[in-house]
């Protein structure tokens, strides 16, 4: 089967500063997968890149097959992104937002209404559905961008940091969502630093370090069985920081001097 995602040789440079160095990214069909890494390991600059918001110095992306440079109408069709930071329109109230969505995506008019009033009960925003943007809460927002990026039933559903923010109810509603689209064979990619959370969900984890992969598969190959915290420690070297530094903080002057 074709892969959702596959990288060669990704690139980017920032200056003098490599922020990805050859990223060989494979993500099957079909997987909820995760794509962790330390600060800084080049995550974010590569999912902009596979899902063409930037231009690679190198390398090339493939959605389901097709370049995302070279096939960026074909590709657009078949993803959907829900950037770290995003923007949306606040002037809109969310169901406005999710009716504009569908049209600039081409969708026929009932057909974005039923999918808009669907969506916005599923993420618990129809009492919030007339209301704008602009006043929507940081979940709301998270839960808004992720309804207008599921609108056109996208193959590929790439999300940057879906979880944060958001409430535990509307968080398992979320996944609840993510679950199903992944069991008709759609494809999930998500960055996070909460490692337990890319656990319980993700099949398949891809960890960056210093712009590169240095694992990827099945989670449980990468476990190995360890945890993944403690995967993740041992692949990109953490937990070894230096205790010498820092002996003022939390030193308070003794009483009565
Ligand atoms: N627009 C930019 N200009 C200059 N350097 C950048 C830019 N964007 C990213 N970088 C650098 O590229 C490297 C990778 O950054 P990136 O944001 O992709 O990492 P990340 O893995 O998503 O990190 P985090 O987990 O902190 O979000 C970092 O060293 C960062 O400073």
């Amino acid at each position: 089967m074709t892969d959702a995602v596959r990288t060669h040789g990704l690139y980017k440079q920032y200056g003098r500063q490599t922020a990805v160095a050859g990223v060989d990214l494979v993500v099957p069909a079909g997987s909820f997968a995760g794509l962790v890494g330390p600060n800084g390991a080049g995550k974010t600059t590569t999912l902009s890149m596979i899902t063409a918001l930037l231009r690679p110095d190198g390398g090339r992306a493939e959605i389901d097959g097709f370049d995302v440079w070279r096939d960026p109408v074909q590709v657009k069709a078949r993803i959907g992104v829900l950037p770290e930071g995003l923007r949306l329109f606040e002037r809109l109230s969310g169901r406005e937002l999710l009716l504009y969505n569908g049209r600039l995506r081409g969708i026929p008019k009932a057909d974005v209404e039923q999918r808009a009033a669907e969506l916005l009960d599923v993420m618990d925003l129809t009492g919030s559905a007339d209301k704008l943007v602009v006043d929507y809460s940081t979940g709301m927002r998270k839960k808004i961008g992720l309804a207008a990026a599921l609108l056109h039933n996208p193959s590929v559903l790439f999300l940057d940091e879906p979880f944060e923010g958001v409430d535990p109810v509307s968080a398992n509603t979320l996944t609840d969502v993510l679950r199903g689209f992944t069991a008709s064979g759609s494809t999930v990619i998500f960055s996070s630093h909460v490692m337990e959370l890319v656990e319980r969900l993700c099949d398949w984890v891809s960890v960056m370090s210093g712009g590169a992969i240095v694992a990827q598969g099945p989670i449980d190959e990468v476990r190995a069985g360890r945890s993944l915290n403690q995967a993740f420690l041992d692949l990109v070297g953490g937990g070894h920081h230096n205790q010498a530094g820092l002996s003022w903080l939390g030193a308070r002057p003794q009483e009565g001097r």
